[in-house]
């Protein structure tokens, strides 16, 4: 399948109100830890449609899971990298599965560790169905690094969707901002897959969390009728 397939695939996001608001509403729902997985077939056997996270060490997958959620401490978030080291699987309403994946690129990590949560990760990655997005973390005072265009390339093979989704928007200047958003776009842009626009968030000043709130929302099952 190709990434246009894909993309052809799936509601395109309008921003409208209606949408805010399913989001809101989804996002407000029960959210449930299901497990935590530390080898490749530990994974919850479900059809739900799934969110992974997944970024270098550091980036904010936790405390984005956590913002989307509106709960401060559901995901392990930290200040030392390499903290996620295992895939933690939440239950969102029953209707979307989030996924916390372990960080990459932490330098410091012992090298066995870092290939035991790298094969986790790409196992994952390669062989989950119901994988309806991977949102790739980058923080927005660095850009995209050569270990996220090996994960571009590898979810480009493995024709998974996947949102690059800029963290920390609160720490740069507007103007930097702007240019790395710009940067990342275009780069994205060569990239065999057409994926869905790049989002800009900060777990800290919420800006953002809604507007994904409302894509996410798009992508998972419908609220049971009544
Ligand atoms: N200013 C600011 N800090 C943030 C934001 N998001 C996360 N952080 C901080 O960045 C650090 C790392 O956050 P985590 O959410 O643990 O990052 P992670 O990607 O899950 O890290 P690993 O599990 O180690 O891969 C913590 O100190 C967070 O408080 C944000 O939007 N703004
Ligand atoms: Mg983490």
């Amino acid at each position: 399948m190709t990434g246009s397939e894909l993309e052809a695939d799936e509601a395109q996001p309008d921003g409208s109100g209606a949408e805010l608001e399913a989001g809101r509403k989804l996002f407000a729902q029960r959210c449930d830890f299901v497990m935590a997985g530390v080898k490749p077939d530990d994974v919850p056997a479900s059809d739900r449609p799934e969110i992974a996270f997944a970024g270098r060490s550091n980036v904010g997958k936790s405390s984005l899971v956590n913002a989307l959620t509106g709960r401060k401490t559901l995901a392990r978030a930290s200040n030392t990298p390499g903290r996620t080291r295992q895939l933690i699987f939440f239950d969102l309403a029953g209707r979307l599965m989030l996924v916390d994946l372990p960080g990459y690129g932490y330098a410091k990590a012992p090298k066995q560790d870092v290939a035991l949560w790298t094969g986790l990760t790409r196992a994952y990655l390669k062989g989950r169905p119901q994988l309806r997005r991977v949102l790739l973390l980058i923080d927005s005072r660095h850009g995209l690094k050569d270990s996220d265009r090996e994960v571009m390339t590898a979810l480009d093979k493995a024709a998974v969707s996947y949102q690059v989704v800029l963290t920390k928007a609160d720490k740069p200047k507007p103007d930097e901002l702007s240019r790395c958003a710009e940067a990342t776009a275009a780069e994205l842009a060569k990239h065999v897959a057409a994926h869905p626009a790049v989002a800009v968030t900060s777990a800290e000043s919420g800006q953002g969390i809604a507007e994904l709130r409302a894509e996410l929302a798009l992508l998972a099952l419908p609220a049971a009728a009544g």
